[in-house]
């Protein structure tokens, strides 16, 4: 038996805009009128890659880096200047009433919900242009009320609702047609921790009950720590990386940071020699080692008077990104080049 089509498939995606470009002034303006002059930026430069039904995917990239364009073009609102997509065997472009109704969009900058209105109003008016069943809507309506806890914001009109609760709705007026492929774009921009995680959890819980696939962006490094198995970094339109957090961070910082707070006075010259030296405060000492070497730093740090709160860990994912980005290599892309 052949293996299912991906759910979404990038060959060579590219996306280049077009932009007026004039000094500021009027003297400029009014010579613009007659000789227009145009910059062309390449935001989406040739992306290649697949996901697989019920994939879990973060996409991770610096201001600018191509992100929002990507997934603009993937839910059909950009048509590509190169290359193609292909969403659920869809040409997203083409915008057919069965892909829209297959996929939805949720950016955290932007919203569908009518200000004025109820967001059940919103809903319902989403029921009927989707043409969802009224025993559908019903029971998708009732597991997302639960899951969301906003039975009593989804009756006041929108306006007065806080921002975290706003979003909460918008999520359920693009599901209400389940989707089974979702784009978020920053869908916890402006949230507070408690918020954000409730997002997650529902992301997370509507993927696990519908086995829908998710493409998330978020400059919150927790989000996607917490909810994909896979990430694509892209940056100045181009793709990076594609693999694991785990893979990336082992990339990038093999070493594991171990820390331990402690009485640090004497000579730190035998713990020297385990790995390098990042933290050293009166209280309180960190080194980067090998990983075969951790049980060593581990029992070295733990013989140290008044000894506790002893931690391993990667370094954080902030930290990898920002080191990642002022390098100028593409990472865990061997099998595509080689292929
Ligand atoms: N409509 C447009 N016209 C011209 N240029 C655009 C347009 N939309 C995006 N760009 C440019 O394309 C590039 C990629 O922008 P995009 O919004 O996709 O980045 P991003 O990765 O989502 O960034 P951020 O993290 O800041 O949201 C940027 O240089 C941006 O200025």
């Amino acid at each position: 038996m052949s293996a299912p089509e991906p759910a979404i498939v990038l060959d060579g995606l590219s996306k280049r805009f077009r932009v007026n470009q004039r000094d500021p002034g009027l003297r400029s303006a009014i010579a613009a009128l007659f000789r227009r002059e145009y910059v062309e930026v390449d935001a989406v430069r040739e992306l290649s890659f697949c996901i697989d039904a019920g994939e879990r995917v973060g996409f991770l990239g610096p201001n600018g880096a191509g992100k929002t364009t990507t997934l603009k073009m993937l839910a059909g609102l950009l048509h590509p200047t190169g290359g193609r997509a292909q969403v659920l065997g869809h040409v997203p472009a083409r915008r057919e009433p069965e892909f829209l109704r297959r996929v939805a969009l949720v950016m955290g900058q932007k919203r569908q919900l009518s200000w004025d209105l109820p967001a059940l109003d919103t809903f319902e008016l989403n029921r009927v242009v989707y043409e969802v069943e009224r025993g559908t809507y019903d029971a998708r309506l009732a597991e997302m009320r639960e899951l969301l806890d906003i039975d009593a914001v989804v009756r006041k009109p929108v306006r007065t609702l806080s921002l975290g609760e706003r979003m909460k709705c918008e999520l359920v007026a693009a599901l209400l047609h389940g989707p089974e492929v979702l784009f978020l774009d920053e869908p916890t921009i402006g949230m507070d921790v408690a918020m954000q995680l409730a997002m997650r959890e529902f992301v997370r819980e509507y993927n696990r009950r519908h086995g829908a696939t998710i493409v998330l962006t978020s400059h919150y490094m927790e989000d996607v720590a917490a909810l994909c198995d896979r990430i694509l970094v892209i940056d100045e339109g181009r793709l990076r990386f594609d693999g694991s957090i785990d893979a990336l961070v082992r990339r990038i910082r093999p070493l594991r940071r171990v820390s331990v707070r402690a009485a640090v006075s004497e000579a730190l010259d035998v713990l020297d020699a385990l790995g390098e030296r990042v933290e050293a405060q009166v209280g309180s000492v960190a080194y980067d080692v090998h990983p075969d070497r951790v049980p060593e730093a581990v029992a070295a740090l733990l013989a140290l008077p008044g000894a506790r709160d002893l931690r391993v860990r990667d370094a954080p994912l902030e930290e990898v990104m920002r080191e990642l980005f002022s390098r100028n290599e593409r990472l865990g892309l061997d099998e595509e080049e080689g292929g």
